[in-house]
């Protein structure tokens, strides 16, 4: 892994939202904190027409509002550039080269190159295949890719384009972005696993009886309709932030903390997932859709009455599964994932349900003692809390619930520029492990193909909306756990015992 920041970063999509929002903040951040030297430039790359100094001006209103602070901006700022190009238009691409030899040459930057894809995933193939053609990739230091989410809409496109990626850059040079690997609690999910005696041991399907992931968002699709219709949360969470949640949980521990070990055993979690095809895909996976409803007392409107979205839209703007992992260690345990727009509140969490003890000695005896809960908290509030029994004070040996929390003291706040923050800096450093391998992205679309496949054959308009905007998703979501047996912890009741 390089020391060495000098590098220059090429944003295609610097006039868009996520620039705006996390790239330039973060990038802030970074400067600030002294992770880039004074060998750092920025040049932005969209269609409109601006001067240096416009785009210089909108990174500075970008970096204000994000973090109401602005020491040293102009320092930083100064190191941005513009350039007004069209990607699909092959002739601009000269001139892209020209200026970036010109800045390399001005800031010492060795030929180091990331460039940052923050555009529809329609151009990323055709970008790659010009960077190469037109020489911006014929560097002398290092050349990085990093793609943005989408990573193709199933497996065949996602095939696609990794093909006229990899005609450009090396899998090694690929960093495929996926925010939630940049969260400070997702990264911690291996080090709570593997750093204490207490749990390692117990994390497997003796001790363990079920595991759930949830991820509830309040907001709605926003402006997003266009994408969102022809994605769905299926697409959009759980082929990507979902999976990569279970595969941290259920990973076997690395031989080593590098890259290509970590990945690896990765991997294993998802060549060893059930398959879920044709008629079973009813009994593992539940889908839904908002109808109106209120969220933090306000009127919401339903999905089908947001822009860009059908009438009699088929989209799935919730989705909660079972996953079942066939091997050795998790055999028998489900994995249930629940995720989804306009329900009750902005959460995700994890919860580990450990097997209850074989008897209970203890409180009222007829009733089971509550299940040792492991919670890790991932957002808003960043922590973890163990839940477990012990005697009531005082009285006779009755047992009650007690919870142990650990809060990070870490800025609490969703999507924040803090994830791009950590995925920027390792792109810098050559770190590719928080970043998907073309081999997780492709097993996991392989798994999410099938449920997809059978869900645009039987449609689920006529059912649709089958949820009030401002709950916890459709009934069936809860039914595919009662008949296991189970329920969903609510992440309210395991909100309150945070210690702030
Ligand atoms: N916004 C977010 O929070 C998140 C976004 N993403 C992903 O990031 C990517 C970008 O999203 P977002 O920023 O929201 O998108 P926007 O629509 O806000 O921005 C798109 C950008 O692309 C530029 N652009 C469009 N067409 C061309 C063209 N032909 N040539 C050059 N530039 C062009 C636009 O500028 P101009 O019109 O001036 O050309 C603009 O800068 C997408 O892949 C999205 O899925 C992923 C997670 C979160
Ligand atoms: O990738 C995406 O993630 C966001 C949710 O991210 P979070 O960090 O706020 O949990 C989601 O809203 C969006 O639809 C999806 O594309």
């Amino acid at each position: 892994m390089e020391k060495s920041m000098a590098s220059l970063i090429m944003i295609f999509g610097a006039t868009g939202d996520l620039a705006k929002r996390k790239l330039f903040p973060s990038l802030y951040r970074l400067f600030e904190k002294g992770r880039l030297t004074k060998q750092f430039a920025v040049i932005g790359v969209a269609r409109r027409s601006l001067s240096n100094e416009e785009f210089q001006q909108s990174v500075k209103d970008s970096v204000l509002t994000a973090l109401k602070k602005d020491e040293n901006i102009d320092e930083f700022i100064s190191h941005f550039s513009y350039h007004s190009h069209d990607v699909a238009d092959s002739n601009s691409y000269a001139a892209l080269k020209n200026l970036a030899d010109q800045i390399d040459d001005h800031y010492s930057l060795k030929g180091n190159r990331i460039f940052y894809l923050a555009m529809a995933p329609e151009f990323f193939g055709p970008i790659a295949l010009h960077l190469k053609s037109d020489g911006l990739t014929d560097v002398k230091g290092y050349k990085r890719l990093v793609i943005e989410k989408p990573f193709g809409h199933d497996l065949e496109s996602a095939k696609e384009l990794n093909k006229q990626i990899r005609t450009a850059f090396s899998e090694s040079e690929v960093y495929r972005i996926d925010h939630y690997l940049g969260k400070e609690m997702v990264r911690n999910i291996e080090v709570i696993r593997f750093a204490n005696a207490i749990f390692e041991p117990l994390w497997n399907n003796r001790y363990i009886s079920n595991i759930q992931i949830t991820s509830s968002e309040t907001l709605g699709v926003e402006e997003r309709g266009r994408y969102y219709e022809s994605s769905g949360a299926l697409r959009d969470m759980l082929q990507n932030h979902m999976m990569q949640m279970v595969a941290l949980l259920a990973m076997e521990p690395p031989i080593k903390l590098t890259t290509d070990e970590i990945r690896s055993e990765k991997v294993r979690v998802f060549r060893a997932l059930r398959t879920v095809e044709g008629e079973q895909v009813k009994d593992y996976f539940v889908r839904g859709q908002y109808g109106e409803g209120t969220i933090e007392d306000e009127q919401v409107p339903k999905y089908r009455d947001e822009p860009m979205v059908e009438k009699d839209s088929n989209t799935e703007t919730f989705v909660a599964g079972k996953i079942m992992i066939d091997n050795f260690r998790w055999a028998g345990v489900p994995f249930y994932i629940r995720t989804g727009k306009r329900m009750t509140r902005k959460s995700t969490k994890i919860v580990v349900q450990f097997k209850d003890i074989p008897m209970n000695l203890y409180y009222q005896t007829e009733k089971m003692l509550n299940p040792n809960l492991l919670v890790i908290h991932i957002q808003p509030e960043e922590g973890i809390t163990l839940h477990l029994n012990a005697k009531k004070a005082g009285g006779h040996l009755d047992a009650q619930e007690v919870k142990l929390s650990f809060a990070n003291t870490g800025i609490h706040a969703m999507n924040t520029p803090e994830g791009y923050e950590k995925l920027l800096y390792d792109c810098m450093r050559g770190d590719a492990t928080n970043f998907t391998h073309w081999d997780e992205v492709a097993y996991s679309w392989n798994f999410v193909d099938k449920i997809s496949e059978v869900w645009q054959k039987t449609k689920a308009a006529d059912s649709f909306p089958n949820y009030q905007s401002g709950t916890m998703g459709p009934k069936a979501a809860d039914e595919l756990l009662e008949k296991d047996g189970y329920f969903w912890w609510p992440v309210t009741d395991l909100e309150v015992d945070m210690c702030k």
